[in-house]
């Protein structure tokens, strides 16, 4: 373990650090409780040792500010063991009451030191253990299952808190709407296996794209979710129209251009792309307005020989 031994006495932080290193700790050493905070977030430690009465600040106080540290970062927890001469109860409670979880006489054998150690270690490794697990959670909830994509509900969550951030900002705003082009009679001709391989490599272009758009900031934090069946939707806040049409052309050109062999799309030869794409230049009303000047763009794109965009 990474263990930050914090006392101003150098005395205490030699002799408690060469016992931790000895026994196979590595020790990060802090003079006092706001050295302590700044160590604490520099080194991430797996357990923070702390004596109780130091200058500059105290114990106590430090264990607050790291505890207002972690409350920063979700399920983040590192056991706090406090240190002292004096082990009253009043000193217990107040160390509890700190954010602390233990308490250790500075006198205590060897042999307590590294069981209470010990125990504090397990419970920090199964609390990390949780917030991995929870974390893959979310992710897997915010995720389409087939294209790894985000999905619909994910998609509707973060687009009414950038819709919001937008029409308070009078801040532009552009859609588009994305539809696979004659995909039955893909599945139709090469099944539905097929179709879903189809549409993985469809949405990992469309991925890139929103990817480039990004790193090029033609929009500020664009994201791609998969709409639903063969369609798809990517949010583009804070693009210029220019922007919004070069998008466009660029997604519809790209999924082309993978050259993903569809026998049956007209004369393409490949599969293709439809795209609708609305673009405000201040965000105002319902998103739902939105979507359906999208969709009925997109409805002109099929009508109007698929394989293209049509923005308005
Ligand atoms: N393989 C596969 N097919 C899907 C999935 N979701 C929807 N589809 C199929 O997508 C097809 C969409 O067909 P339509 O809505 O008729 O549209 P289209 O054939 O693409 O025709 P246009 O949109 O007019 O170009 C349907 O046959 C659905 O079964 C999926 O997850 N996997």
């Amino acid at each position: 373990m990474r263990i930050l031994v914090v006392d101003d006495s150098r005395t205490i932080t030699t002799v408690f650090g060469a016992r931790l290193v000895e026994i196979g700790h590595e020790v990060v050493i802090a003079e006092n409780g706001q050295l302590a905070v700044e160590r604490f977030q520099a080194s991430a430690p797996d357990l923070v040792l702390m004596d109780i009465e130091m200058p500059v600040m105290n114990g106590f106080e430090a264990a607050k500010q790291i505890r207002a540290v972690e409350a920063t970062q979700e399920w983040a927890w590192t056991p706090i063991i406090f240190l002292t001469g004096s082990d009253t109860p009043e000193n217990l409670v107040m160390a509890i009451e700190a954010g602390g979880d233990d308490f250790i006489p500075k006198s205590a054998p060897e042999g307590v030191v590294q069981a209470k150690m010990k125990a504090m270690a397990r419970i920090a490794g199964l609390r990390a253990e949780l917030s991995l697990a929870n974390r893959k959670l979310e992710a897997q909830a915010s995720q389409d299952g087939l294209t790894g994509l985000f999905n619909r509900r994910y998609m509707d969550l973060r687009l009414d808190h950038q819709w919001g951030e937008a029409i308070r900002c009078g801040a532009p705003f552009g859609l588009l709407m994305m539809d696979v082009d004659n995909f039955k009679l893909f599945n139709d001709h090469y099944g539905h296996l097929a179709g879903d391989d189809c549409l993985r490599a469809i949405a990992a272009t469309l991925q890139k794209v929103v990817e480039e758009v990004n790193a090029r900031r033609l929009a500020h934090d664009a994201f791609v979710a998969r709409y639903g069946g063969e369609e798809f939707a990517m949010m583009l806040p804070r693009c210029t129209p220019e922007a919004l049409a070069e998008i466009a052309r660029v997604t519809v050109d790209a999924v082309c251009r993978q050259g993903i062999a569809h026998a049956r799309n007209a004369e393409w030869g490949v599969s293709t792309l439809s795209v609708g794409g609305v673009h405000m230049s201040r965000a105002e009303g319902a998103l739902a307005q939105l979507f359906r000047r999208a969709d009925a763009n997109l409805y002109r794109a099929k009508q109007n020989g698929r394989n293209r965009a049509e923005l308005g």
